[in-house]
């Protein structure tokens, strides 16, 4: 059975091509679900959540916005939604995110892997793992941290390959030179494979 990775993100880059393009930011799609314990084809999944930026009003980003939508629905604000989310044994919550969550925002909101780190508050389970389809790009804050701070966090996280073209097309439709943008951040990963 295949993994289902690569469904997921395919259904993250479909929330993010519904978020409207701007020069300062990504369009980026998130999802949550719950996973059961030793079910690696996910066959008993169950989403809990979606989100993508700039879904809800204000500079929201789909990490953002994911965990926002799951506290409405259980009348919390999205800075509680630690206390919502399920914590039950035998299962674990992972997110599927088409770009790494950020560990920076120029704006100064607080940064995604901030607010995923924060669902293990209170010694709850929160937020197992991370996939995520592409590494942020050094467009707006230089080296990404998201990653460094998920693992810190106690958190684990996985970049599921094969659609960082397509994911990155999406994410800098709104910016100026797209395309020009998209080869930087491939060619970043041949910068750094080649630094060794
Ligand atoms: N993981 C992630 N999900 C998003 O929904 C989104 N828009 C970004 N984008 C990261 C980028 O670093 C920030 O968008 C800029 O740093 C500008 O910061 P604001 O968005 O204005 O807070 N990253
Ligand atoms: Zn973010």
């Amino acid at each position: 059975n295949p993994s289902p990775h690569s469904a997921y993100i395919q259904k993250c880059i479909s929330l993010a091509e519904q978020s409207p393009p701007r020069p300062t930011n990504f369009r980026v799609g998130a999802l949550l679900l719950s996973r059961k314990d030793d079910d690696p084809t996910g066959s008993n999944d169950q989403i809990l959540s979606t989100g993508y930026t700039m879904e809800l009003a204000g500079n929201t980003h789909a990490e953002q916005c994911c965990f926002a939508n799951f506290a409405a629905v259980h009348n919390v604000p999205e800075d509680q939604v630690a206390s919502v989310l399920p914590a039950e044994p035998g299962r674990k919550l992972i997110m599927y995110v088409t770009m790494e969550p950020c560990g920076k925002r120029l704006s100064g909101n607080a940064p995604c892997a901030q607010r995923i780190a924060r669902t293990r508050e209170g010694g709850r389970p929160g937020i197992h793992k991370v996939y995520f389809g592409v590494k942020e790009p050094e467009t707006f804050v230089g080296e990404s941290e998201g990653c460094r701070m998920l693992s810190e966090a106690g958190i684990e996280w996985a970049h599921v390959s094969g659609f960082e073209r397509e994911i990155l097309t999406v994410a800098v439709a709104g910016h100026e030179d797209p395309e020009a943008e998209v080869r930087v951040a491939l060619g970043e990963k041949e910068k750094e494979t080649n630094v060794d």
